[in-house]
């Protein structure tokens, strides 16, 4: 069976990880990569053995950079089934027109909105809903690793009420633009923030509430979670239904900080030190008159990577089921 071409459009934090985690896969490839700009990261992908593409305008410039782009982004999708689109978010309408009219389908990243895609995706939650579409957003890190634990405790237990603090990194590592950083920012100051209307656009039955502020740290985002449920359970039901997950990882051994987890990223050998799934301590899942807490880790440069795999093999048919995808795509990873 041929492989199903994939070609990623903007190879920053999330568009480099995909371009990888794709390539890893027995179903899939890549067909190219764009850049606007001929630096290290043009140069790692063509080492990669990458086709690299840039906007028409930024051709010149490649060449100048010393960077041999293979044509323009409208070329680059021409060779393509399908685009994951890791551009900055803001730029969804205009490549929508772009996508549309070579009739290629689009996966986009949590940066845009529920509207332009019409269907976003959590591989746990609702796999089934993006088969055959031509159009699927991946929800942001935040929410993916939200829905990532209220589904299953949904499923379970039943959800009243969900409430949730995040605690945002302000920049990735590399963003060298966002920083120095030092402030505590409420973002946004008036509620709610955009995850749980998010979560809903993914589970739309769950009520939930989300605040968030901006810290200075560049390496995890974490959540403390508080959660209502219709059945009555102890922490320790709770704790054993979260291992299960494949996509949630317990967390202890003197793990204390996000700095810590970030360093089990690297121990264990991960591409560039990135931990995919949800990092719980397992210390802290706690019943206190009859809700649930805990706290959460979330590596926001890698835990919608996988999610993206399994979005491309629900759009393609390649798998009906989400489960056998989210397996095939775990083993080809080393989640
Ligand atoms: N970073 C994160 O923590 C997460 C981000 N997301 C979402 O993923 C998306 C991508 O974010 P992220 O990877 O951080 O972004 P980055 O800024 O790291 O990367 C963006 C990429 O897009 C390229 N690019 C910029 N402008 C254009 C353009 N006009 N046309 C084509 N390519 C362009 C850039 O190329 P060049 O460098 O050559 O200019 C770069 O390769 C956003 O929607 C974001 O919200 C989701 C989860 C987590
Ligand atoms: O998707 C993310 O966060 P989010 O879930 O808070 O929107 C990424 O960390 C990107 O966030 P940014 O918009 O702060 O770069």
């Amino acid at each position: 069976m041929s492989k199903v071409k994939v070609a990623i459009n903007g190879y920053g934090t999330i568009g480099k990880r995909v371009a990888d985690a794709v390539q890893m896969q027995k179903d899939m490839e890549i067909v190219g990569i764009s850049k606007t700009k001929p630096n290290f990261e043009a140069f790692v992908a063509l080492d990669k053995g990458y086709q690299v593409y840039a906007p028409a305008d930024k051709l010149k410039g490649m060449e100048t950079g010393g960077v041999d782009a293979s044509g323009t982004i409208e070329d680059m999708i021409q060779t393509a089934d399908i685009v994951v689109d890791c551009t900055p978010g803001g730029f969804g309408d205009e490549n929508k027109a772009l996508y549309t009219k070579a009739g290629v389908k689009a996966i986009w990243q949590g940066g845009e909105e529920h509207e332009l895609a019409g269907c976003s995706f959590n591989a746990d939650a609702n796999y089934e809903e993006a088969l055959g579409r031509d159009f699927v957003r991946v929800v942001s890190c935040n929410t993916t690793g939200l829905c990532r634990v209220i589904y299953p405790l949904d499923q379970e237990f039943g959800i009243k009420k969900v409430r949730v603090t995040l605690m945002r990194r302000a920049a990735d590592p590399n963003d060298v633009k966002k920083g120095p950083i030092n402030a505590i920012v409420p973002s946004p100051i008036k509620l709610p923030s955009h995850h749980g209307p998010d979560v809903k656009s993914v589970i739309p039955h769950i009520n939930i509430t989300s605040t968030a502020v901006v810290l200075s740290t560049t390496l995890m985002h974490l959540h403390s979670l508080n959660i209502e449920m219709d059945k009555q359970c102890t922490a320790e039901e709770v704790a054993d239904l979260l291992a299960a997950q494949s996509r949630i990882r317990f967390i202890g051994q003197g793990i204390t900080s996000t700095a810590e987890i970030m360093e089990l990223g690297k121990d264990l050998g991960r591409p560039r030190g990135d931990m995919w799934e949800n990092c719980i301590w397992e210390q802290s899942v706690t019943i206190d008159e009859g809700e649930l807490y805990f706290f959460q880790g979330i590596h926001q440069e890698s835990d919608v990577i996988p999610e993206n795999v399994d979005a491309i093999r629900a759009m393609m048919e390649l798998e009906s089921n989400g489960a056998r995808s989210i397996e095939k795509t775990n083993k080809a990873m080393g989640i």
